[in-house]
């Protein structure tokens, strides 16, 4: 599903790596936890996974597919297709209503708008999730901008779970949540990649929750064992 090719990125060119990994795999449907102190490169990580950033040396390949191969515009139709993406900022468009930045993948990407007519097309598919995450309904109409931050997170996280992408990245997903809503929506994340098949990784400072998935990966650990390598 995913594979790293020992890399190297730096964000200032000429300067020091920002991360240096060895080799590394992930396999279809597994579940990742990715952890370590703030500024380690976490989300420099998921940049790269995501195909958003682009390694000075080695590769990252997924399903198969180097995304240095691809141009820009072909990079885009790809992520659209088979990556969901829950950013630490959100990136949610504000003029839009909730229920249409939930429906956004399908705008972009076919494959996953067909993917939702099993469940009754985009705008039931978006509804469920909406519902599943504990978002009231009189809020879907909503424009994004004027719901609280923990409200925009879990729309958000409905966005990137639309049309079952073959790899979910989350990024610090519970950060804007309360405790009472922190535990549920990890089982909903957890239990929504198993059901679709979809691989996650999942940045998270919540060492509790580590366990609960397959994989765990501390970016520090990492990075040592790509420098000797
Ligand atoms: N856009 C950018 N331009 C230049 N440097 C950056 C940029 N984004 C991140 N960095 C640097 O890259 C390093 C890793 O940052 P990154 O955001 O990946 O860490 P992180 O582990 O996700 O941190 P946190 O847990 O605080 O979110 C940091 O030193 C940071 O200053």
């Amino acid at each position: 599903m995913i594979e790293i090719e020992p890399l190297r990125y730096t964000w200032t060119p000429g300067g020091s790596d920002t991360l240096t990994l060895g080799r590394l795999q992930v396999n279809p449907g597994q579940t990742v936890f990715l952890h370590g102190p703030s500024g380690c490169g976490k989300s420099t990580l998921l940049g790269l996974l995501a195909g958003v950033l682009s390694p000075r040396q080695g590769r990252i390949s997924l399903l198969g597919q180097d995304w240095a191969s691809l141009k820009a515009g072909q990079r885009d139709a790809f992520r659209a297709d088979h990556v969901g993406v829950m950013f630490q900022q959100f990136n949610l468009l504000p003029f839009l209503s909730v229920l249409d930045n939930v429906t956004l993948p399908c705008r972009f990407s076919n494959l996953r708008r067909s993917r939702c007519q099993a469940s009754g097309g985009p705008e039931a598919t978006a509804q469920s999730w909406l519902q599943r995450m504990g978002l009231p309904e009189q809020l879907w109409s909503r424009r994004a901008d004027a719901l609280s931050v923990g409200q925009q997170q879990r729309v958000a996280a409905a966005r990137a779970l639309m049309g079952q992408p073959e790899l979910i990245l989350a990024d610090e997903p519970t950060s804007a949540l309360d405790a009472a809503l922190r535990l549920g929506f990890m089982d909903l994340l957890l239990q929504a990649a198993r059901e679709a098949g979809s691989t996650l990784v999942c940045v998270s400072h919540d060492e509790q929750q580590a366990m609960r998935f397959d994989v765990q990966w501390s970016l520090p650990a990492l990075q040592q064992a790509g420098v000797s390598a």
